[in-house]
Formats: structure tokens, sequence, C-alpha cells
């Protein structure tokens, strides 16, 4: 069984944007990747997307009329994203903490090792978005994921995640939940080998890519599971 990561408080969701310009840049998109998954986010959903100019403005709505509104409409549909629905205990602070301030020179002079501070372009071109309340949280998710059930998820994956029964996808990048009849056959066949749900953060590199197929360790890191 993977019990890797046990949280005693309810997760808290929160939507994290890789905008344009770190998706245009395969290298700032794998580091922000890790990033997420060194700080033991779980990732419940990810996909790649587009985002049309009226669903840039509806997003952004709040901004209309500043002077920045029609650069940044413009850039958050110039080219794909990347949006992450992330599960923490802490996943609304925490992921804007990682990201840094919103200003890139800000960013770049206080908060070197932000996100926006190590990757920011500009002050519009700032990397990476992140809700900032549970309300808004729950609001920005349904936009990019209307698909998403989130009370369902509470109900159903949230307590099992809980519990760290869980395993990283390497190839969907995602953490899904190990149900029971996988988790037996787990259990039956592995002789001591375990789930993996960090591949990126062993401080070895051991583990690196190891789970890709199988989400199981044929060289398991005493250090990271
Ligand atoms: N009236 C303005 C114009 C600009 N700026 C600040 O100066 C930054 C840089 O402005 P500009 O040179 O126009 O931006 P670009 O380098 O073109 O980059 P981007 O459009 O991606 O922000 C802006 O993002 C904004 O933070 C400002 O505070 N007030
Ligand atoms: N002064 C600015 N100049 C250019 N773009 C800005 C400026 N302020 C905000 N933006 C853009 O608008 C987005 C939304 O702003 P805001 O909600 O205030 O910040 P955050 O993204 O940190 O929550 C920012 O991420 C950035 O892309």
């Amino acid at each position: 069984m993977a019990a890797a990561r046990c949280a005693s408080r309810p997760l808290q969701l929160t939507l994290a944007l890789l905008k344009p310009d770190a998706a245009a840049h395969p290298l700032v998109l794998e580091a922000v990747h890790a990033v997420i998954l060194r700080h033991r986010f779980l990732i419940v959903r990810a996909k790649e997307l587009r985002c049309g100019a009226e669903q840039s403005r509806r997003f952004y709505r709040e901004h209309a009329g500043r002077f920045f509104y029609q650069r940044l409409v413009e850039f958050m549909a110039s080219g794909p994203m990347w949006a992450y629905i992330l599960a923490h205990e802490n996943a609304v602070p925490l992921w804007r903490s990682l990201m840094g301030p919103t200003k890139v020179f800000r960013a770049r002079h206080s908060d070197p090792d932000s996100i926006r501070g190590a990757y920011g372009l500009t002050d519009t071109r700032n990397t990476t978005h992140g809700s900032d309340s549970s309300a808004s949280a729950s609001r920005e998710i349904a936009f990019f994921f209307p698909e998403f059930d989130e009370q369902r998820w509470y109900e159903q994956d949230e307590p099992q995640l809980r519990r760290g029964q869980l395993y990283y996808s390497a190839e969907e990048r995602v953490h899904r939940v190990l149900r029971a009849e996988e988790a037996q056959v787990q259990i039956q066949g592995s002789s001591g080998h375990h789930c993996c749900p960090c591949p990126q953060q062993c401080p070895q590199g051991i583990c690196s890519g190891s789970c890709v197929s199988s989400h199981r360790f044929e060289s398991c890191c005493p250090q990271c599971c």
C-alpha cells in the first residue's frame, strides 16, 4: 500500500495555471512541475488548454479597466497553457508563496527563488496564476475544469488521498487514488516494492523516472519512499 504522504487536516484545492510564457518553454514547464511535486502537492488534474479571447476576458474580468487588462487578456489567449488542480493541506497560501509576488521585477529582487522570480519575464508574463482563496479556487476550478465535481471529489477521493492511498502516474503527470483491488495486486506482487508519489524529488536521483510504466519502484530509495 502506498502511504507515502498522510495529511492530518482536510486537503484544500487550488487552481494553478502555467501561463503561455511558461508553456512556451519545456524546461520551464518541467521546472515548475518539479516544484509542485517537491512541495508535496497532489496533482488532482492537469491538462493543456488554450484560452480564447472571450474566456480570457471573463477569467480576468475583475481587472477590466486597469491599464494592463488588454495586454493581459491578449497574452493569456496568445498560446497554450497548463491548468492544474492541486491539493494540499495548505494549497492556496502555499502555492501563492511559491509563485512569489505578482510583479516580476519585485519578485526578482525580493524572492529570487520564487517561480516568478526565477522564470517570470515581465509583470504581465509572470509564469503562473494561483487562486487567492478557497472560494476563488472553487470558482476557477469550475471555470477551467467544468467536468470536475468538487463535492464528489471531497466525498470519494479526498479521504483516500489524505490517507496516502495514491500513486503518481508519471505518464499522466497526476496523482491517482490507489483503489483497493490495485492495492491488493500490489501487496501480492510487490514483495516490498512501494508506490511512488514523488518521483522527481528523490534527493539521490535514484527514483527519477523509475515508475513510468508500473508506478512501482524497482530500486526503492529509502529517503523518499
Ligand atoms: N502605466 C504603466 C505602464 C507600465 N507599468 C509597469 O511597467 C511594466 C513594464 O511595462 P511595459 O514596458 O509596457 O511592458 P512590456 O515590457 O511590454 O511587457 P508586458 O507587456 O509583458 O508587461 C508593466 O508590466 C507595469 O508593471 C506601470 O506600472 N504603469
Ligand atoms: N502592474 C501590472 N502590470 C502588468 N500586468 C499586471 C500588473 N498587475 C497584474 N498584472 C497581471 O494581471 C494578473 C492578475 O493580477 P493579480 O490578480 O493582481 O495578481 P496575481 O496573479 O498575483 O493574483 C497578474 O498575474 C499579471 O499577469
